[in-house]
This record gives C-alpha cells, structure tokens and sequence, in this order.
C-alpha cells in the first residue's frame, strides 16, 4: 500500500502510524517507510503519533531495543513533526487510555 500513500496526503492533519513490536524483521522496512512519510512536504504540519502494538506478545527484542535500532531519539529530534509515541496492545486496551487522550488533544474529540 505504500505506493498509493500520497494520495491521502492533502488536508491530513494527523498520522498515526503503527509498528508491529513482536515483529523487528519488519523494523527496517516500517522506519524506512517512516522516514519518507516524515520527509513528506505535505505531512510537514502533522501531528504524528507512532504505536508500538502487539507488545502483549514476547518478542526477543524489547520495545526499548527496537527505538534504540532504528535510533527513535534522533528521528524525533530532527522531524519538523510534533511526534507522540506511545507503546500499545490492541487486544488487551494497554495504552489505549494514552492514544485517546492524544487524539482528544489533537482534535477535540469528546
Ligand atoms: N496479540 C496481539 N494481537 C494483535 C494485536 N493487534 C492486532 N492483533 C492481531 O494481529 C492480527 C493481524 O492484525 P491486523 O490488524 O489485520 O494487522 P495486519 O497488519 O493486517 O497483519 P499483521 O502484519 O499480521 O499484523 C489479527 O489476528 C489481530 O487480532 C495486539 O496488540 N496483540
């Protein structure tokens, strides 16, 4: 999908964009993807909030270890984004208190 992304670019005022945390031979692929979105021109005014999801599952790399991989600090440092990231599980509701919280801090939604 991610050819066909640019078309949801205009008027997007918010990305979230999600990271399989039991998964780290996806890591490079999604941070590469990360980092054309960041560069985006028409993203430059988004607020973004990266998920780490899954993290109910035992992986043999930590949540810790992959931001530090594909060196998280300095992506956030660098963006021209104001960027949120919050560590996730779908299915059993961890952290989903903090990514409502963010979009009704975002967008005002009630
Ligand atoms: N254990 C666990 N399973 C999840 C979580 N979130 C989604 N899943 C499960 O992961 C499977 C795939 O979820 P999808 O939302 O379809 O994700 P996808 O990107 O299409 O597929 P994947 O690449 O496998 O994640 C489904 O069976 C979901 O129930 C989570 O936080 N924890």
């Amino acid at each position: 999908m991610g050819p066909i992304w640019p078309s949801y670019y205009g008027n997007c005022r918010s990305l979230l964009f999600m990271i399989d945390a039991s998964n780290p031979t996806q890591l490079s692929a999604a941070c590469a993807q990360l980092l054309g979105l960041l560069s985006a021109e028409p993203l430059a005014e988004a607020q973004v909030l990266i998920l780490f999801n899954k993290t109910d599952l035992s992986c043999y790399m930590t949540v810790e270890e992959m931001k530090s991989l594909i060196r998280l600090p300095d992506i956030i440092a660098c963006a021209k984004q104001n960027i949120t990231v919050a560590d996730i599980s779908a299915r059993t509701g961890t952290g989903l208190t903090q990514v409502l919280r963010w979009l009704q801090d975002t967008h005002g939604a009630g």
